[in-house]
């Protein structure tokens, strides 16, 4: 199958990792449909990074498959990954590059057009709000700015795909309204994205379809609508996931006395 044939962008077929003893990620099934919006939700330590890790080829599954445009990551991934951009969790950076030299760095390696990487990084430096600390080594960015420094790595060479694992986490407000525009114009041209987040309404506000994972396994998975039945999404989450766990009076009484 080819990326102008399937109809989903990413598809995780009994994907499974365990790391010594513990179970991480246990036989997921996951279909993206290709110009979806598509969030991850879950617990901490659910196994979403690790689900997303294995299913853009940076971490190798004990068994199952994931195809991305009906390409398989692992027997293929060079032609696989031509065709997303990601932004993994705790992304290691080249930190002696300043934000420019980063971008215009890794544009050349992909083989674009040197007119093309200086184009987009200025674009992209600017409409991120990077372009001040243009002389600032990654080394010093903050948690933020490395997160949109991130983004910018995985939007530089238009992919078709989007996977992007807590793209809003640290980042200021005014910068995840600047980073949800360009994800929201991303899909309207047809990219489909994929993200994880533990902001219900940030995933309601933004996704079309919606997974929760939990334990390892995927708990629920669909449009949103059809997931969240009607409710909250996080009432659903809760449900799904197996409540709040409330703090007994007695407990943590030693704190503010
Ligand atoms: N490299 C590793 N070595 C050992 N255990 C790991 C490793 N990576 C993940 N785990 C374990 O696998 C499980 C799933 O972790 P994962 O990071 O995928 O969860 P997550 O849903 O992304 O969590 P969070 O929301 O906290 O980021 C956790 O129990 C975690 O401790």
């Amino acid at each position: 199958m080819t990326s102008a044939t399937t109809e989903q962008a990413l598809r995780l077929i009994g994907l499974s990792k365990s790391f010594g003893e513990k179970v991480a990620v246990d036989r997921v099934d996951l279909l993206v449909p290709r110009g979806s919006f598509f969030g991850l939700v879950g617990p901490n330590g659910a196994g979403k990074t690790t689900s997303l890790s294995m299913a853009v080829g940076l971490l190798k599954p004990d068994s199952g498959r994931a195809e991305i445009f009906g390409v398989d990551v692992w027997s293929d991934p060079t032609r696989a990954k031509s065709l997303i951009g990601v932004l993994p969790d705790g992304m290691a950076l080249p930190e002696r590059l300043t934000g420019r030299e980063l971008l215009t760095y890794l544009g050349l390696l992909r083989g674009m057009a040197p007119d093309v990487v200086v184009r987009r990084t200025q674009e992209l430096l600017a409409v991120l709000e990077l372009d001040g600390a243009d002389r600032t080594l990654v080394l010093e960015y903050s948690t933020g700015m490395r997160k949109k420094i991130g983004l910018a790595t995985a939007l530089l060479h238009a992919p078709k795909l989007l996977v992007l694992d807590e793209p809003l986490e640290a980042v200021d407000p005014v910068s995840a309204a600047t980073i949800k525009v360009i994800l929201q114009r991303f899909v309207r041209a047809g990219g489909s994205v994929v993200f994880s987040s533990h902001v219900m309404p940030v995933v309601e506000q933004l996704c079309d379809h919606v997974a929760v994972i939990a334990g390892g396994r995927v708990a629920a998975s669909g449009p949103l609508d059809e997931v969240r039945g009607g409710g909250s999404l996080e009432d659903r989450f809760v449900h799904l996931v197996g409540g709040q766990q409330a703090v007994n009076a007695g407990e943590l009484s030693w704190l503010a006395s």
